[in-house]
C-alpha cells in the first residue's frame, strides 16, 4: 500500500447553499507533493480542512495510509496542517514554539531538544532558537511554522497558502526549502496555492480546481502541454493563452485549413495557442512557415518582458493576441511582424463544455 492520501468523491455544502467542494477525488502516493491550485473561492481550503478533520464532508471518504478517517478528531489524524499565517505563540521562544510539534510524543527532554535542534539546523533557525516568536520576520515565522508541522512527523503534511504572505524572493527561497525538506524526508504533502507559477514550481502532481470541482489532475508538464479544459488552459501558464472562437466551415483566414485536422463533428471550436508557441518574425525574413497551421500579420501594440523572454501583443484574427519575440527580432511598437504556429501548438476546446476535444492537431504531410 503506497497510497498515503486518498479522497473519494468528497463533497461539502455550507449553510446558505454554497457547494464549496463537489465530488473531489484524488490520490497521493508516499512521498508525493501534490498542489491544489485554483482561483479564490474554488474550494481548496475547504478540501484541506476536511482532510485535517476541521470540516466534515457531506459525502465521500478520506483515507490516510489506507485507513478511513471519518469520525476521527483532528488530533487523532495522521496529518499535520500549516496555515497561511501560522499562529505562533508570540511570547514563546522559537524552540518552545517548535516543541508544540512534538507535544504528544512523550520523548525525554534530551531527545526532544535534539529533534528541535535538527529541524532548526535544516531550516536555518539555529541562531534564533531562544528568540521570542514576536521578534521574528515573516519569513522566519513561516520557517518556524514549517518546522513545527514537520516535527509532527505525520503521514500527510497539509499546507494552506504557506508562502502567500511573503515577498517574492523569500517565497522562491522557501519554495526550494519545502521541496528539499519534503524530498529528504519522503514527506507526502498536499499544498494549496492560488499562484500557478508556485504550483508549477513545486508540484509532482498538480490538481487544478474550479468552482468546487477538479478540472485536471496530472503531472504539471502534461497540464501545460495538454490542458483538459479551457479553464485549465487559461489558469496554468506563465502568459495568458491566446483564444479564437472558430467555425470550422469558415475559419478566420489566419488558420490554414490544409494544415489542420478539425475535431470530428465540431461545428464551432475554441482554438488556444500559447504565446510561447506563437512566434514572430520580420515581414521580409526567409519564411520557413509554409507548414504553419496559423499564420498572420500583426502590428505590435505593446511589449511584455518576463525577465527570461520578450513578448509582444496586438490583434490577430479578430482577437487580442500575445506572441513571443525571438532574440534578434529588434522590433518597435508599431512594427508589423508575421506570426506563425505549428499545428502541434493548437489546442481545441468545445465552446459549450470547455472540454478539450480529443483530436489534437497533427501536421498533415503530403
Ligand atoms: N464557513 C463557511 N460558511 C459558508 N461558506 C463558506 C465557509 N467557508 C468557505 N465558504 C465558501 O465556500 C467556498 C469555497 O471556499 P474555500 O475557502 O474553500 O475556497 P479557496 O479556494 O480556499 O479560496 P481562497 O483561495 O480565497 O482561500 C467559497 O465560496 C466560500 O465563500
Amino acid at each position: 500500500m503506497n497510497n498515503m492520501l486518498e479522497l473519494t468523491a468528497i463533497s461539502k455544502q455550507y449553510p446558505g447553499g454554497v457547494q464549496a467542494v463537489d465530488q473531489v477525488s484524488l490520490t497521493l502516493k508516499a512521498g508525493e507533493l501534490g498542489v491544489l491550485v485554483g482561483p479564490s473561492g474554488c474550494g481548496k481550503t475547504t478540501t484541506l480542512r476536511m482532510i485535517a478533520g476541521l470540516e466534515k464532508p457531506d459525502q465521500g471518504t478520506i483515507r490516510i495510509r489506507g485507513q478511513a478517517v471519518d469520525g476521527q478528531r483532528p488530533q487523532d489524524r495522521d496529518a499535520a496542517m500549516m496555515f497561511q499565517s501560522s499562529a505562533l505563540f508570540p511570547w514563546l521562544s522559537v524552540a518552545e514554539n517548535l516543541a508544540f510539534g512534538l507535544a504528544k510524543k512523550n520523548l525525554d527532554r534530551r531527545t526532544h531538544r535534539s529533534q528541535i535542534e535538527a529541524i532548526a539546523r535544516q531550516l536555518q533557525l539555529e541562531d534564533l532558537l531562544e528568540r521570542k516568536a514576536r521578534t521574528l520576520s515573516g519569513g522566519q515565522r513561516q520557517r518556524v511554522a514549517l518546522g513545527r508541522a514537520l516535527l509532527k512527523e505525520a503521514a500527510v503534511l497539509l499546507m494552506d497558502e504557506p508562502l502567500s504572505s511573503l515577498d517574492r524572493q523569500l517565497r522562491l527561497q522557501l519554495q526550494d526549502e519545502i521541496l528539499r525538506l519534503c524530498r529528504q524526508r519522503g514527506q507526502t504533502t498536499l499544498l494549496v496555492t492560488h499562484d500557478q507559477s508556485e504550483a508549477l514550481n513545486l508540484a509532482d502532481r498538480l490538481v487544478v480546481m474550479n468552482q468546487g470541482r477538479i478540472e485536471q489532475n496530472d503531472i504539471p508538464q502534461r497540464i501545460v502541454a495538454q490542458p483538459a479544459t479551457l479553464f485549465a488552459a487559461q489558469f496554468i501558464g506563465e502568459r495568458p493563452i491566446n483564444l479564437w472562437t472558430v467555425r470550422s466551415a469558415a475559419p478566420q483566414s489566419i488558420f490554414q485549413p490544409s494544415q489542420i485536422v478539425w475535431p470530428d463533428g465540431a461545428d464551432t471550436v475554441v482554438i488556444g495557442v500559447r504565446p510561447q508557441q506563437l512566434r514572430a518574425r520580420r515581414l521580409n525574413s526567409a519564411s520557413g512557415s509554409e507548414e504553419a497551421a496559423l499564420m498572420g500579420e500583426v502590428v505590435i501594440e505593446r511589449f511584455h518582458w518576463t525577465g527570461a523572454q520578450r513578448f509582444g501583443s496586438g490583434r490577430l484574427g479578430g482577437s487580442p493576441v500575445e506572441f513571443s519575440l525571438p532574440e534578434g527580432v529588434n522590433s518597435q511598437i508599431g512594427d508589423r511582424v508575421v506570426l506563425s504556429a505549428d499545428a502541434s501548438a493548437l489546442h481545441f476546446f468545445d465552446p459549450e463544455t470547455g472540454r478539450r476535444l480529443s483530436c489534437t492537431a497533427i501536421p498533415v504531410s503530403e
